[in-house]
């Protein structure tokens, strides 16, 4: 992460702290409430560019025995990171993203997320994220990611025709 990010305000109308941020789209493999298969997060604002969320560990989430698989852990992180940014109103993708796993994460437990935005410059936003599963003093996994300011329109002007809407 560069030196020389600088602190990003919270817009003055973003979702208020406890309310839920709303969905990138219904069919978002993250977010969406109509997506056949998905992790159906709900980010909900905390203070500042703050934000938390929670995720069931499924069955179908598996990987090694009994616990859930990387990439899902990796897709959650995703999910939340790239939806804090929504409190500073601007829409993002993301650039680059690591994970820390430090402990195995059973089937049918709760993953509980934090994430901060520590900063950004240009159209480059760094956010941070943890992960435990009940006890914030027990971190099961952290990240850290970089997300990147788009013009919503113009970056998914030529795949729009490819996208799936659900009942069609
Ligand atoms: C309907 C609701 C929908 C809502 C849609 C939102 C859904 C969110 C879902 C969760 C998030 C996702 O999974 S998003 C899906 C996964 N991500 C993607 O598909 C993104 C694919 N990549 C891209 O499209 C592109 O590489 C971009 C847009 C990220 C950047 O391209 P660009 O616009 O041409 O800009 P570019 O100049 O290259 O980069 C801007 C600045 O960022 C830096 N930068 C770029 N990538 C990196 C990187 N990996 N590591 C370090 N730095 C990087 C550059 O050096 C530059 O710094 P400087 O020169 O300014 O210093």
């Amino acid at each position: 992460m560069p030196t020389d990010i600088e602190p990003l305000a919270r817009h003055p109308k973003a979702t208020r702290p406890g309310e839920k941020i709303g969905l990138h789209h219904s069919m978002c493999y993250g977010c969406g409430d109509e997506a056949p298969v998905g992790l159906r997060i709900t980010v909900v604002a905390g203070e500042g560019v703050t934000t938390t969320a929670t995720m069931k560990v499924e069955d179908w989430m598996q990987g090694g025995p009994g616990v859930i698989h990387g990439g899902v852990l990796s897709a959650a992180f995703d999910e939340v990171m790239g939806t804090t940014p929504l409190l500073l109103r601007k829409p993002v993708v993301t650039g680059h993203l690591a994970i820390d796993y430090a402990k195995p994460i059973p089937l049918g437990s709760t993953v509980h997320f934090t994430c901060e935005i520590l900063g950004g410059v240009g159209r480059k936003i760094y956010t941070r994220a943890y992960a435990h599963l009940g006890d914030p003093d027990v971190l099961v996994a952290g990240a850290h990611a970089l997300f990147i300011e788009i013009d919503l329109e113009k970056h998914f002007a030529g795949y729009r025709d490819k996208a799936v809407h659900a009942g069609e």
